[in-house]
Order: structure tokens, then C-alpha cells, then sequence
């Protein structure tokens, strides 16, 4: 499948050399034009910290953990099972909602965008752990067989492609700061916030601004972390290529704040660094106007389905990074967003999933019915 584009990303200060552009060939890419990078404003410990930092830290705690073959899951308490119903009434079932779901897909290019961890791959301790089952892998599968399928995840482009295992699909790396398409071509932001492209080979062609520095940066910073947090028992450290991430979820809590001071401090010497919260982990990532959401538009563009009439992006995410897409699709009243989670959110996302087994099921309803249609 062909990749192509006409999303003018708001990162670049000209857009129209990603116009109507066919990604891998963009040779009238100037590589000096490009805003600049906001600078993450600068404030006090004190203040970041009891602007939310721990609050955010505590507030992705899972509700409860119980053990399975060895691994701590997150599942739902039984007495929150009332507040689920109701919460449900609002995020109804994407399952349960199938024949509404697919009476608007009727006639529609569709597109699908699905996280990996906690919505393909269940929450688990060590994210090394972190496996789809093959039952899942092949639900994947057999939906991009009919729709355009791209992982969108906050782990480098590399890694998710390696524990998804189908070369079929569309891959977004780095919270979407990294994409590549199943033909090879991929695109990816730089530390000034532009779009640079690599071809099949891997070798990069038209580049709009030398990426180089800004993966140094993250891999110093890596690095770095690594060092500064090797006495703090539990903590496990990420490198995901545009993005750092320090995770906490097997450090006792007491351990929180110091890692968040410790993040914090390290922060100081990088002004166009920034953090976002995820399930117990935080994301070291660059300032720029660039998220999952942005991704997403990007993406379709890519795929020529820019006519939001006959277009229905379906998104399936768990944590607080796919917001952003949910966002993007509530915004353009133009897709589906659904919400994986066992309890209450607050979400932009109109549907719910529980689990990733439910994730499952849905895709392959979704392939059951265009069987039907296509028959
Ligand atoms: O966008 P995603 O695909 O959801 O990636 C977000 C982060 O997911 C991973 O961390 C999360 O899952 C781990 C394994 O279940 C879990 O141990 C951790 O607590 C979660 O935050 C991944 O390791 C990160 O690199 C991703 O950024």
C-alpha cells in the first residue's frame, strides 16, 4: 500500500512541502525552514510537584493487583463493579455496540489505530514481559488484511514491531514520533519538531532537518537516569528512541517522590524536554507540537483518506497518551475512539473495552462483518 500525504504538520513552519508529497520522495523539503522549539517553561520543585507530578504519579496506580502465573495484573475490584455499570452507561461497550459501530462503517474506508500495552498486550509488571498472545497476533492480522492497521505506541518504533511480529502493519513508535508504514518509508520528528523521512532501506533520504542531536539528547538522558536511579530498588529505566521512560510501578511509594525530584532535576539542564504521565511511568519526551492525535491525522493523510465523509478511523487505547487521539477524533466528529479499561475514567474516547481480550473480540467482529458485507 502505497503511503502518501497531505497533513501539513503544525510542527513545520512551511508546510507545503509535505503536501500532496509522497513520503520517501520528498526532495523539495528545505532544510531551513522550521519554527522554532517551545522551550518547556521553566518552574520550581516544589511547585511541579504539588502541581500534580505526585498527584499523577498516585493517580495511575491500578486499582488492585492479583497474581497470575506470576505476573500482578491490574483487575477491577468487585465493589467498583456498581460504578463500572454506571460509568458504562456513559463509554458503552464497543461490543455490545457492534451493530451501531459498523452502521456507520457501512460504505467507509476504515482505518484502524491500536495502542499496545494495556490494549493488545495486558499490563504486567515487567515491560520486557509484556507479550501479545498469538490468538490476539492473529486477530491483528486478519484485520489489516481489510483495513489499514497501525500500532501506535509510546515504546520505540523498533521494539513494538518486534513484539507485534507483522510486517503487514503500520508502525508508530515513540508516542507517534516515530511512524513507518508497511512499505518502508517512515517519518519521524526531529528535536526541531520537523518530519524526517527514511526510506526502505533504512538509509535516510530526504531529510527536513538533521535528526541526529535530538536522539542523542534522549539517549543521554537515558543514560543518564540509568545511573541516577540504579539505587532506587524497582525502578526500570526505557530507552524509547524519542522518549525516556522511568517507570515506578515496582518501587515501593515511598520511593515516588525522590524519583520525581530526580526527573525534575534532571529536567533543569533540558529546557526542550518534557514529562507526560503514564501507567506508572514517566515519559521523558521532547517539547514539541507533535502527539498520538497528531499521528493519527497524519497517518490518514498518509493513506489519501482525507475525506472525512467516507472515512472512519477507529482507535483503540488504554492509557493517557491515546487522550490525545480520542481528542483529535471527538474534535473532527469524524471516528471512533474506544476507551480500554476494567474502571472509570474520565475519557475522550465515546466507547469501552474491559480488556485486551475484549480488544480481541472486537477485531474480530469487525472482520466478520466486512466478510458479510464483502460477500
Ligand atoms: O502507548 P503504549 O503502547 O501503551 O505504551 C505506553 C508504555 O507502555 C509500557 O509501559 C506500560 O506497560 C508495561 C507492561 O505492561 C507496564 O509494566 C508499565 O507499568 C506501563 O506503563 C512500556 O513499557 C512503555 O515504554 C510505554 O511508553
Amino acid at each position: 500500500m502505497e503511503l502518501k500525504s497531505t497533513h501539513s504538520s503544525p510542527v513545520l513552519a512551511d508546510p507545503a512541502p509535505i503536501n500532496k508529497t509522497r513520503l520517501g520522495i520528498l526532495s523539495t523539503l528545505s532544510s531551513s525552514k522550521c519554527i522554532p522549539v517551545p522551550r518547556r517553561k521553566p518552574g520550581k520543585l516544589d511547585e511541579a510537584l504539588s502541581n500534580g507530578w505526585l498527584d499523577a504519579m498516585k493517580a495511575s496506580s491500578p486499582p488492585r493487583k492479583k497474581l497470575i502465573k506470576g505476573y500482578s495484573v491490574e483487575v477491577a475490584l468487585d465493589d467498583a463493579e456498581t460504578a463500572y455499570c454506571s460509568w458504562k452507561i456513559k463509554h458503552p461497550s464497543a461490543l455490545k455496540s457492534m451493530q451501531q459501530i459498523t452502521k456507520r462503517a457501512k460504505n467507509k474506508k476504515i482505518a484502524i489505530f491500536l495502542d499496545y500495552d494495556g490494549t493488545l498486550s495486558p499490563i504486567v509488571d515487567n515491560p520486557d514481559d509484556a507479550l501479545m498472545s498469538s490468538e490476539m497476533r492473529l486477530a491483528v492480522k486478519n484485520v489489516a488484511e481489510f483495513f489499514p492497521t497501525t500500532i501506535i505506541s509510546g515504546r520505540s518504533r523498533d521494539k513494538v514491531h518486534k513484539l507485534v511480529g507483522l510486517t503487514e502493519l503500520y508502525y508508530a513508535g515513540s508516542h507517534g514520533m516515530d511512524i513507518m508504514g508497511p512499505v518502508g518509508v517512515t517519518a519521524s520528528i526531529d528535536h526541531h519538531g520537523c518530519v524526517k523521512l527514511t526510506d526502505r532501506q533504512g538509509e535516510e533520504s530526504k531529510q527536513y532537518q538533521p535528526a541526529g542531536e535530538f536522539l542523542q539528547m534522549i539517549d543521554k538522558v537515558f543514560r543518564t537516569l540509568v545511573e541516577k536511579t540504579k539505587g532506587i530498588r524497582g525502578t526500570i529505566v526505557e530507552n524509547n528512541k524519542f522518549c525516556a521512560s522511568v517507570h515506578y510501578r515496582n518501587v515501593d511509594e515511598k520511593n515516588w517522590r525522590t524519583i520525581a525530584r530526580l526527573v525534575h532535576n534532571l529536567l533543569k539542564d533540558y529546557p526542550h524536554l518534557q514529562i507526560t504521565h503514564g501507567r506508572k511511568v514517566l515519559e521523558i519526551r521532547p517539547v514539541v507540537d507533535w502527539d498520538k492525535g497528531k499521528a493519527v491525522e497524519f497517518l490518514l493523510d498518509s493513506l489519501g483518506f482525507t475525506n472525512q465523509a467516507d472515512v472512519l478511523p477507529i482507535y483503540i487505547g488504554d492509557d493517557r497518551t491515546d487522550e490525545d487521539a480520542f481528542k483529535m477524533l471527538g474534535k473532527k466528529k469524524c471516528g471512533v475512539g474506544i476507551l480500554v479499561s476494567s474502571v472509570p475514567k474520565e475519557t475522550k474516547a465515546f466507547y469501552s473495552l474491559r480488556d485486551p481480550s475484549e480488544v480481541m473480540e472486537f477485531l474480530k467482529s469487525l472482520v466478520a462483518w466486512k466478510k458479510m458485507e464483502d460477500a
